[in-house]
């Protein structure tokens, strides 16, 4: 462990939204941010990698339960995580007994409940379909299906994809056949960096199995392949709803399990719901990312903690 004091450690857990590997780390009552540097490192120890850390600080707004700022595993800022999300909702259910949340984000408000059988329902909020909203670098007036291919120009593998933002920019490609027959590892990274995503964009591949169901596999930007991605399943959802390809409540299948995403006629608001899970407890240091396991602190199996 560093060579700072117990004052500079704060508890984390090592949780997952089915298979998002998320880190949940405390810093409420503090003035400091998880830093850059103690992300890269975190994601660096094959004990802590991680894809998304959501740090919790004490909140900003009245009337809200924590102001969250979430962390990719290249040390960027993320705009939403919804399998992270639901992972601070279990994470101070546990602690606190509430069952109700209100967090508070770069992009906004978000609602979230835990339920009785121990899934978690977040308000994603709406989406937002603009050019400028994505964002893109140029114009477009149907972000449904934009100029965007890969492969070779008269025979793309990919092409065409649907673009949408929950907060967060997200590319969907089509496909009529099995999504795990895409080299995405490969195509991911040239799709996420390309500059007609200003912002980089997750770039996710899916397979309309019918009006009700689809299998999703994403790219994440700033984090790379990952076992679910919440808010590509949200993008997913009212993307396919809104080219007609799927209905407004779908079941999304990534590659961690299946996540109920239905985009509300009612307010246009967008509902995932999945499970959570901890794994275990510890704590570090926000600034260099130096860290231990409760386990290991005390010989035993680590108190659920935070
Ligand atoms: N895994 C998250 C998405 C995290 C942020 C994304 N990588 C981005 O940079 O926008 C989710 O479950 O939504």
């Amino acid at each position: 462990m560093d060579n700072r004091d117990m004052a500079d450690q704060v508890q984390f857990a090592r949780m997952n939204g089915l298979g998002n590997k998320i880190l949940v780390v405390d810093m409420r009552g503090r003035k400091d941010r998880v830093a850059p540097r103690a992300a890269i490192a975190l994601n660096a120890d094959p004990a802590t990698q991680f894809d998304q850390i959501m740090a919790i600080h004490d909140p900003k707004a009245a009337g809200t339960d924590a102001w969250i700022d979430i962390i990719n595993s290249d040390g960027s800022m993320a705009q939403a995580c919804g399998n992270g999300t639901r992972c601070v909702v279990q994470a101070l259910a546990t602690e606190t007994g509430k069952k109700a949340f209100l967090f508070h984000t770069v992009a906004g408000l978000l609602e979230a409940e835990e339920h009785e059988d121990g899934t978690i329902s977040v308000d994603m909020g709406s989406p937002r379909f603009g050019w400028r909203d994505i964002p893109l670098a140029e114009e477009f007036h149907d972000t449904s299906r934009i100029e965007l291919q890969i492969g070779p120009i008269d025979d793309p593998v990919l092409h065409s994809p649907s673009v949408a933002s929950m907060g967060n920019p997200h590319a969907i490609f089509w496909v009529e056949d099995d999504v795990w027959s895409y080299d995405l590892g490969r195509f991911g990274p040239l799709l996420e960096n390309h500059p007609i995503f200003p912002e980089r964009a997750n770039i996710s591949i899916a397979h309309v199995r019918s009006r009700n169901e689809m299998d999703l596999r994403t790219w994440e930007r700033g984090t790379g392949l990952t076992l679910a991605c919440g808010s590509a399943a949200c993008a997913a959802t009212v993307s396919g709803a809104r080219t007609g390809r799927a209905d407004r409540t779908v079941t999304v299948n990534v590659p961690g399990g299946p996540l109920l995403i239905e985009w509300r006629e009612s307010d246009d608001h967008v509902i995932m719901t999945g499970p959570a899970e901890w794994e275990w407890s510890g704590t570090l240091d926000p600034a260099t990312g130096a860290f231990q396991r409760d386990d290991a602190a005390n010989g035993e199996s680590g108190a659920r903690a935070l």
